[in-house]
């Protein structure tokens, strides 16, 4: 039995807390709210996120982060993207030297263009070969209701991937190991913006054409910008890549894509966003992929129209006029 910590008890924290448990070890799960780590405390259930799952025993709760980690071999953050660095700031002086630090996070930071694994290098002061991405085909809800599902377990350490791997493997969790850090993470914030188009789309009344016309050219783009930051092609053909895409473009359980659906049918993005109350990673990372595609000199046509949508106030139909107008180009440029 290995001991554990998860900090963040949202959807997946949870549902990620129930996979360690499940594979056989101890968990502290750590709530930001005191009266949702009470509850998981006395009742084994986090009603407000994931009410139809029964937590085993052995998943204890806290909203002490210092006693979250304390003894832990495996640290595993689940918080919105945007606030990682700021909830680093304050556990990063309890973190454990040694530990495997796994980041379940799907988005770059605003302002800095930063993958969540260089956040949390820099504001955890946590040495790259310690930090362990894992990304998939992964809705929360599913895990919960434990329905078989993969994901890539991905870091620059063999020791720390096979570790985690090893940690997280449940009879309905299946963990592959992977060494491409980059292209995991990109991975797994491009698809959230895809959603988001697949969503607005289908919000128009769209079919099936529409949606596997936008999630194969989002595919082309996200490997294009994922290349140019040093990733491996392959991992977009992975689970963290089409495995992802797929899911969450295609899934009404996907929070980017009812967020994108609910613009599609008319609704304001103050409409969209008041009834919003789950992190929807794809509205504010569309900005900062766009940051960073530019840095690099890449088109991401997608995520240019997804963005000139949700912060330039453009309507979708609009948008997907202005994509299905662009100057003609082969299919592998
Ligand atoms: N829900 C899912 O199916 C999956 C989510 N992810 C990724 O995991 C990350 C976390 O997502 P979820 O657990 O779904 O989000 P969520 O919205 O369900 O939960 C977020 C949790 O972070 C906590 N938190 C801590 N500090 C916070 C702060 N300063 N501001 C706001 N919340 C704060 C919240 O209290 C909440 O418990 C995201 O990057 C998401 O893309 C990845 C795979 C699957
Ligand atoms: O990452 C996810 C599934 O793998 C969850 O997607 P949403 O954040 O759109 O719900």
């Amino acid at each position: 039995m290995t001991r554990t910590a998860v900090l963040g008890s949202g959807n997946w924290g949870t549902a990620y807390a129930a996979i360690l448990a499940d594979a056989g070890q101890e968990v502290c799960l750590w709530s930001r709210r005191r009266e949702v780590a009470d509850e998981i405390s006395a009742t084994h259930v986090n009603s407000a996120y994931l009410p139809e799952l029964m937590l085993p025993e052995s998943v204890t709760a806290t909203s002490d982060p210092e006693r979250a980690v304390e003894g832990a071999e495996i640290v595993v953050l689940a918080v919105p993207s945007q606030s990682l660095r700021d909830n680093l700031a304050q556990w990063g002086p309890a973190l454990p030297r040694d530990a495997a630090i796994v980041s379940l996070m799907k988005g770059i930071e605003l302002g800095t263009a930063s993958r969540m694994s260089q956040v949390i290098a820099e504001a955890g002061k946590v040495e790259l070969e310690r930090i362990v991405v894992v990304s998939g085909p992964n809705l929360a809800k599913e895990i919960a209701a434990k329905q078989p599902a993969a994901a890539v377990v991905a870091s620059s350490s063999a020791r720390m991937r096979a570790k985690v791997a090893e940690v997280s493997a449940a009879p309905y969790f299946r963990p592959y190991l992977g060494g491409d850090v980059v292209g995991t993470e990109i991975a797994g914030a491009v698809k959230n913006v895809i959603a988001l188009a697949v969503g607005m789309a289908s919000g128009m009344g769209m079919g099936e054409n529409t949606m596997a016309s936008l999630l194969t050219r989002g595919l082309a783009e996200t490997a294009r910008l994922g290349a140019a930051l040093g990733a491996d092609p392959q991992t977009f053909l992975g689970l963290a890549g089409v495995g992802d895409l797929v899911a969450t473009c295609t899934s009404p359980l996907s929070r980017n894509r009812t967020f994108g659906y609910k613009l599609g049918t008319g609704m304001t993005l103050a409409e969209v966003v008041a009834v919003t109350k789950q992190t929807t990673e794809g509205v504010k990372s569309c900005e900062s992929i766009l940051q960073l595609a530019r840095s690099v000199n890449v088109e991401v046509p997608i995520v240019e129209n997804v963005a000139a949508v949700v912060h330039e106030g453009r309507k979708p139909i609009d948008v997907l006029e202005a994509l299905m107008s662009r100057a003609r180009k082969h299919e592998a440029s």
